[in-house]
This record gives C-alpha cells, sequence and structure tokens, in this order.
C-alpha cells in the first residue's frame, strides 16, 4: 500500500470518531462543504509558493494539499482508488493518441 493509501484509510476511519479526537475527525464533522473550502485554502497556498519559487515551502504545502484532498474525496465518498483509475484510464487513452498521431512507416 501507498502512503496515499495509508492516509487515505487512516481519514476514513476518522469518519466515526470523536470530532475533539482528531483535527480530520473535526474537520469532517463539518461537512464537505467546509473540507472542500480547506482543500481550496490550501491550494491557494502552494499556488503562492510555486509562485515564489522556495522549493521546501512548496513541498510542504504540497502535502497540505494531499492530505485535504484526500479530506474531501473522503467527505464525498469518492475513493482514492476510482482516482487513481481514473488517472490509468487517461495514460491508456493518451497513449492510443500518441500512437495515432505518430507519422506511419
Ligand atoms: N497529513 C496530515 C495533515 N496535514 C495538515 N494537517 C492539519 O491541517 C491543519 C491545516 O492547517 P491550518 O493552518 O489551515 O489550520 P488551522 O489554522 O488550525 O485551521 P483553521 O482555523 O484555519 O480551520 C493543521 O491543523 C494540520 O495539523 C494534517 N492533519 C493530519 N494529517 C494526517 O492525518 C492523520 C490523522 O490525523 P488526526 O487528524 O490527528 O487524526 C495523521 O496521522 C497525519 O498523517
Amino acid at each position: 500500500m501507498s502512503i496515499l493509501h495509508d492516509l487515505s484509510a487512516t481519514i476514513e476511519a476518522r469518519k466515526e470518531a470523536d470530532p475533539d479526537s482528531s483535527w480530520t475527525a473535526k474537520l469532517l464533522a463539518k461537512g464537505p462543504e467546509k473540507c472542500a473550502e480547506k482543500f481550496g485554502e490550501e491550494a491557494v497556498e502552494a499556488i503562492i509558493e510555486a509562485v515564489k519559487g522556495d522549493r521546501a515551502s512548496l513541498t510542504a504545502e504540497a502535502a497540505d494539499v494531499l492530505y485535504h484532498l484526500l479530506v474531501m474525496l473522503a467527505a464525498r465518498n469518492v475513493a482514492l482508488d476510482d482516482v487513481l483509475n481514473e488517472l490509468e484510464r487517461r495514460q491508456g487513452v493518451s497513449g492510443i493518441a500518441e500512437k495515432a498521431a505518430r507519422p506511419k512507416g
């Protein structure tokens, strides 16, 4: 299992947890709209660091973005594997497009 799968499983378990026991449980208890809002805030913070060009800060903000993306997906019951499968499907599609675009002969 990847770290993303591990984190996703932890976040899923926090849906049943007491909101006072964990940041994730508290955020999930506030509902999908709040989770989406936090994801947006973290994405903006990552954009700011990307524009500034501070690689260490961008790395930290990117980790926040991934965590908050997983929380937002969990809040709407979208499985991480469904997102990963969609990426794999697109790889296949773009592979076909690349082949079709190659000159013949
Ligand atoms: N990866 C993370 C992670 N990244 C960021 N955060 C939290 O996300 C919050 C976002 O930061 P902000 O500055 O926006 O938070 P804030 O200002 O306190 O919040 P607001 O008042 O703005 O709503 C911080 O409080 C961080 O602790 C995370 N909290 C948890 N995790 C992972 O989730 C797992 C479960 O954590 P618990 O929530 O503690 O159960 C942990 O093992 C970690 O692996």
